[in-house]
């Protein structure tokens, strides 16, 4: 009975009976049923075969191996032979297994969004690169995928943190509809537009005091792309949950736990990039996740928790919201029982607001000082602009005026273009039914998204798509679905922090550009700054050197 070929028989039944169910979060249950199934197999061999011990073992190894090969043959051949997808070009072995993009993402240095441009160049606008998943270069699939009208949804790739229940994800991982709906207008409460009012003048401070720091160092070589990101985390610590994490005082990237533990935000950033290898096996990282060896990831996730934590004891039904943290708390206090947000996901929703507008907004900035200091005439323009709105200088400064100047707008929209915050393309899964992108037909269950790096470097899209040309952007509206340009994506997962985002980055530009003028330091060529940002999901920056000299007219 347990011969290997029963065992293989055996694999292939349960490959074909196990295709509809999700195995993806059960990692650890399938390895642990694997060994299990090697145990009990010994077992019945020596107790009933009349097999010695060691015989019984290497038998039922034996079994338990050919149960594999006879998973991985029916894998192979249900993927290359009978996959709805075969018709699609794409590398022979993407076709195969996911294991194909995640080297990819490894041997280009987390640069995977230039292989699945190469990948286009080669196999045309619908490249096959994965056993269930199109990479789809159209401009239309935005709308299709993405777009308000859509009924494609998350992937599994969004269930990669460590809890089980769909309520205890935070907001991002939230992979149905209607979970996900209700949950969002509770955060859209503590990012409307009243809301945004309130922060405002806390966003200001932030931005003052990185300006004062930068003008104690003005002259000397400075690292903006840290700078930026001590002002995003301090921002986002403020608004999120009224506390600090003070680096912008501090001068460096580390934050304290209460147990008095330090977490260094390189060392988060060094777990990002293990996620951003992993992000094609998202089931290895929910593994990984599940074994709790984060390290300083943990740290600094737990610190965020107990900020939830001691925002929720001190809350009373009296008090007016002051950030996101008491409008979630508000909701949830003031909800019937049964309609209320889990504590761990309230939680989880703590530390995913920190890492959802922190790096994502300091790197759009970085990026756009990059190109203000690579081509100075477009920095003179908006220096001429700020001056024309604010005569007196920054003493003058508000973020109503501020708002006013498009152009702001404009070297943000390009520069998020060229180097677009999420490169590789959002994967979505296509609804029952399948889905129609002009006149092609997708089956459902296929994984679908618009490579954005490679849209927006598109020359049958853009005129002269490498070039850094705000001016394109005049008289656009970026928010219209006939532009194919979502930086901030649209639809129902779209980004909610996306005019705080705006807030921050406009009242940065116009502030900066009043009081500095612009340099790459000695040394800096802005080479490695171009050619080495890392898919982490986010854009992951190296380090730009600049140096700020403050303008004659000073604030
Ligand atoms: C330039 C800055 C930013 C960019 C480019 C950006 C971009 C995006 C994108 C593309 C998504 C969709 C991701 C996906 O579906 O996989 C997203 C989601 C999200 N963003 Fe932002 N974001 C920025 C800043 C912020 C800020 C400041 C916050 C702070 C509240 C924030 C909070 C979120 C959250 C909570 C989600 C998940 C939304 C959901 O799934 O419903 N983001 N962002």
């Amino acid at each position: 009975m347990f011969t290997p070929w029963s065992g293989a028989i055996l694999g292939c039944f349960f490959h074909i009976s196990t295709q509809s169910i999700e195995l993806d979060h059960s990692g650890w249950t399938l390895l642990a049923l694997y060994n299990g199934l090697i145990v009990v197999t010994a077992v019945l061999l020596s107790q009933f075969g009349n097999f010695g011990v060691f015989k019984a073992a290497s038998n039922a190894i034996i079994f338990c191996w050919a149960i594999l090969i006879g998973l991985l043959c029916s894998i192979i051949i249900k993927r290359l032979v009978l996959s709805p997808l075969r018709k699609y070009p794409g590398p022979f072995l993407a076709k195969v297994t996911k294991f194909y993009t995640c080297s990819l993402q490894i041997k280009s240095g987390n640069q995977l969004f230039k292989e699945i441009r190469k990948m286009h160049q080669e196999y045309g606008d619908i490249v096959r690169t994965g056993p269930r998943e199109l990479s789809i270069l159209k401009p239309s699939a935005l709308s299709a995928i993405y777009g308000a009208r859509s009924k494609c949804t998350k992937s599994t790739f969004y269930s990669q943190s460590k809890v089980w229940a769909e309520q205890d994800h935070n907001v991002f991982g939230l992979r149905t509809h209607k979970e996900h709906s209700w949950r969002r207008r509770k955060m859209d409460h503590g990012l409307n537009s009243k809301a945004l009012s309130s922060y405002e003048p806390r966003i200001r401070s932030k931005v003052d005091l990185l300006l004062n720091q930068l003008s104690a160092r003005q002259g000397q070589d400075v690292d903006i792309t840290s700078w930026l990101g001590f002002f995003s985390f301090d921002a986002m610590g403020d608004v999120a949950y009224g506390r600090d994490f003070k680096m912008l005082e501090k001068g460096h990237g580390t934050i304290e736990s209460a147990d008095g533990k330090e977490a260094k935000v390189e060392h988060m950033h060094a777990a990002l990039k293990f996620v951003g290898i992993l992000s094609s096996v998202p089931w290895l990282i929910r593994m990984f996740a599940q074994t709790e060896i984060a390290g300083d990831y943990s740290v600094f996730m737990e610190w965020c928790k107990e900020k939830m934590r001691e925002k929720q004891a001190s809350w009373h039904k009296d008090q007016v919201p002051t950030d996101i943290a008491s409008h979630l708390i508000g909701a949830r206090e003031t909800s019937v029982p049964a309609q209320r947000q889990t504590q761990t996901s309230l939680e989880e929703d703590a530390s995913l607001l920190i890492v959802a507008g922190s790096d994502t907004t300091s790197g759009a900035l970085t990026n756009v000082l990059y190109y203000l200091t690579r081509y100075p005439h477009v920095y003179k323009k908006l220096q001429s602009l700020v001056d024309e709105a604010f005569p007196n200088g920054d003493a003058d400064w508000s973020y109503e005026e501020a708002r006013k100047i498009t152009y702001i707008d404009h070297v943000c929209h390009e520069s998020m273009r060229l180097k677009t915050p999420a490169p590789q393309g959002l994967v979505r899964e296509v609804p029952a039914g399948g889905l129609q992108i002009d006149d092609v037909h997708i089956p459902a269950g296929t994984i679908v998204s618009v490579p954005t790096w490679s849209l927006y470097h598109d020359p049958r899209v853009w005129d002269e798509p490498d070039a850094y040309k705000p001016e394109r952007w005049e008289g656009i509206d970026v928010n219209s679905e006939n532009v194919p340009f979502m930086p901030f994506l649209r639809g129902a997962y779209s980004c909610p922090g996306k005019n705080l985002a705006y807030m921050e980055m406009r009242s940065v530009l116009s502030r900066l550009a009043l009081r500095f003028d612009l340099a790459f330091a000695p040394g800096e060529t802005g080479v490695e700054f171009d050619e080495g940002p890392m898919d982490t999901f986010t854009l992951m920056l190296p380090s730009l050197r600049l140096v700020l000299t403050e303008r004659e007219r000073k604030s």
